[in-house]
């Protein structure tokens, strides 16, 4: 693996990036690089400007200053098609055409490739891995919002079946879960890159599950500056830094999983 990502030019590379987050705050200036196969959590408090990293990312919002270079070219000099081949979205919200089943909107993520006769076949496969297999024939608008967040994952799935070392950008993918399916569905979507050697960027607020699944962190804090550290429960740089991004304390306690971070029932009074 690691003579693998020394021959692999850097997957994502963040150079210098800004923008405007509402009217009064900005992004940035910010540096990153995610290399073939890493898997970051990008963490911070509610309306910092999460969301819209992940779009200028995708290429869905244009940056004032600065680049995001992907597989070593500027975003500006991908078609939306060659995007659509090597790396895979899930926003934090969908809209869904009226009176779609829960398997068109998944077939709605290979929409852009090339018709392939296996498509029917991935797509039931994709819904397996999203834990929506049951959901088959469902029509999409009927359906809860864990189960509507479960086909929208295998939608994603599906776009990025047969395809090796792309990326995958997820946004808030188990808000409308319970604790259990959150944990099932983490599995599935680091299973699913790990078999691929995808790259993996997810928006959480779940400080556990961000430390648990993924190596590094990336936090966003109201300044527009990110600091990027190991997801290592053990670090005492990272619960110094949760605590300040947050304003909470975070108590460390053994678990048989390991160190874990607990946020006390407390406000933290600086
Ligand atoms: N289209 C838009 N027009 C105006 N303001 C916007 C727009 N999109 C986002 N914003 C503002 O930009 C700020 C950052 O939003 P963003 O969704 O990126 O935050 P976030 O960190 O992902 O938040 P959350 O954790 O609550 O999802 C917010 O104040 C939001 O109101």
């Amino acid at each position: 693996m690691m003579s693998r990502m020394m021959m692999t030019p850097c997957l994502l590379e963040i150079v210098g990036l800004q923008a405007c987050i509402g009217a009064e705050r900005r992004l940035g200036p910010l540096d990153l690089r995610l290399e073939v196969g890493e898997r970051v959590a990008l963490l911070g408090p509610s309306g910092v400007g999460k969301s819209t990293l992940l779009r200028l990312i995708a290429a869905e919002l244009t940056p004032q200053g600065g680049q995001v270079r992907f597989e070593g070219r500027d975003l500006t000099g991908w078609s939306g098609a060659g995007l659509a081949r090597r790396r895979a979205v899930l926003p934090q919200s969908h809209a869904v055409a009226f009176g779609l089943n829960a398997e068109l909107v998944v077939a709605l993520g290979r929409a852009a490739l090339d018709p392939d006769p296996q498509g029917a076949d991935i797509v039931a496969e994709a819904m397996a891995q999203a834990c929506a297999g049951h959901l088959l024939g469902r029509r999409f608008d009927t359906l809860s919002g864990g189960e509507q967040a479960r086909v929208q994952l295998a939608r994603v799935f599906a776009q990025l079946w047969d395809v090796e070392a792309g990326l995958l950008l997820v946004d808030e993918p188990l808000a409308a879960l319970d604790p259990g399916l959150q944990l099932e569905l983490m599995e599935a979507i680091t299973g699913f890159a790990r078999m691929r050697g995808h790259a993996l960027l997810a928006v959480l607020h779940d400080v556990q599950l961000a430390l648990g699944h993924f190596g590094r962190l990336w936090l966003l804090g109201p300044e527009g500056g990110i600091r990027d550290l190991p997801a290592d429960a053990g670090d005492e740089r990272v619960r110094q830094a949760l605590q300040a991004l947050y304003r909470i304390d975070f108590h460390r306690v053994d678990t048989p999983d390991g160190p874990a971070l607990v946020p006390a029932r407390h406000r933290r009074s600086v």
